[in-house]
């Protein structure tokens, strides 16, 4: 049967890169919201593939905040071979530190747990916090560009994101300093980009 009426106007259409992630974002969060409430074991689940991953002397980690999926089991497991960094926002750039005797842990911004202080580091490997991802190694933050900016800034990087296997779309904006991951690991599959 025809359809009558204006064509309705392709997804995405007239919206910038940037709009469209921004809307994106909303949608995202639900997505991993309800992965969160409904996957159990998701963080052992990654843990498992710790050998899976490419060896690196130095490995940043995170802690999750809201429903990102938990990374902690994995860090611990890659810690018996590695040395695990955190990153630190300081004065609105992202560094990544290994945490010394008398650093302690303490609340950032947006429910962030930060090391006080440490020994400025850069990773080899760097497992990265997400909202979505693509199957080509696209990612969608929370917008502050931290990851990205640092990644240009340190050419040569491994990057793996760490995501629940709900948080995957068919595809994402791509703008022009945005780094595609090398992998993406869940708790369902280890995901290798290229
Ligand atoms: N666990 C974890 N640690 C992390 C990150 C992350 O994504 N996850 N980061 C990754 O970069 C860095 C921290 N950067 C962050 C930047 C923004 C927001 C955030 O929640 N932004 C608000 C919007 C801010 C605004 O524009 O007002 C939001 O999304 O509601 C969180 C972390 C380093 N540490
Ligand atoms: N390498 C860079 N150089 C300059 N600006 C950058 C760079 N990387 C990111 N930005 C800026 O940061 C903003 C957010 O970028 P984007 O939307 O890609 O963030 P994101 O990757 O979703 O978030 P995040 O990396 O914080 O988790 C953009 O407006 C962009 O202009």
């Amino acid at each position: 049967m025809a359809r009558s009426g204006p064509t309705p106007a392709a997804p995405g259409a007239g919206q910038s890169p940037a709009e469209l992630k921004a809307r994106l974002r909303t949608t995202a969060m639900l997505r991993r919201q309800e992965a969160a409430r409904t996957v159990r074991g998701a963080g052992a689940a990654i843990a498992a593939r710790a050998d899976e991953l490419p060896g690196a002397a130095i490995v940043s980690g995170y802690l999750p905040i809201r429903d990102e999926i938990d990374p902690r089991p994995l860090m611990a497991a890659l810690g018996s071979t590695a040395q695990i960094a955190l990153p630190k926002i300081e004065d609105g750039r992202m560094r990544f530190v290994v945490m010394g005797e008398g650093d302690r842990l303490v609340s950032g911004r947006f429910g962030l747990t930060e090391p006080s202080g440490g020994a400025e580091v850069v990773p080899d490997l760097v497992l990265v916090p997400l909202l979505a991802f693509t199957r080509t190694g696209g990612r969608l933050g929370y917008g502050a560009g931290h990851y990205d900016r640092w990644l240009g800034e340190h050419p040569g990087r491994r990057t793996v994101g760490l995501a629940y296997a709900a948080q995957e779309l068919p595809e994402l904006p791509i703008e022009p300093h945005d780094h595609p991951l090398d992998a993406i690991l869940t708790e369902q599959d280890l995901i290798r980009i290229g």
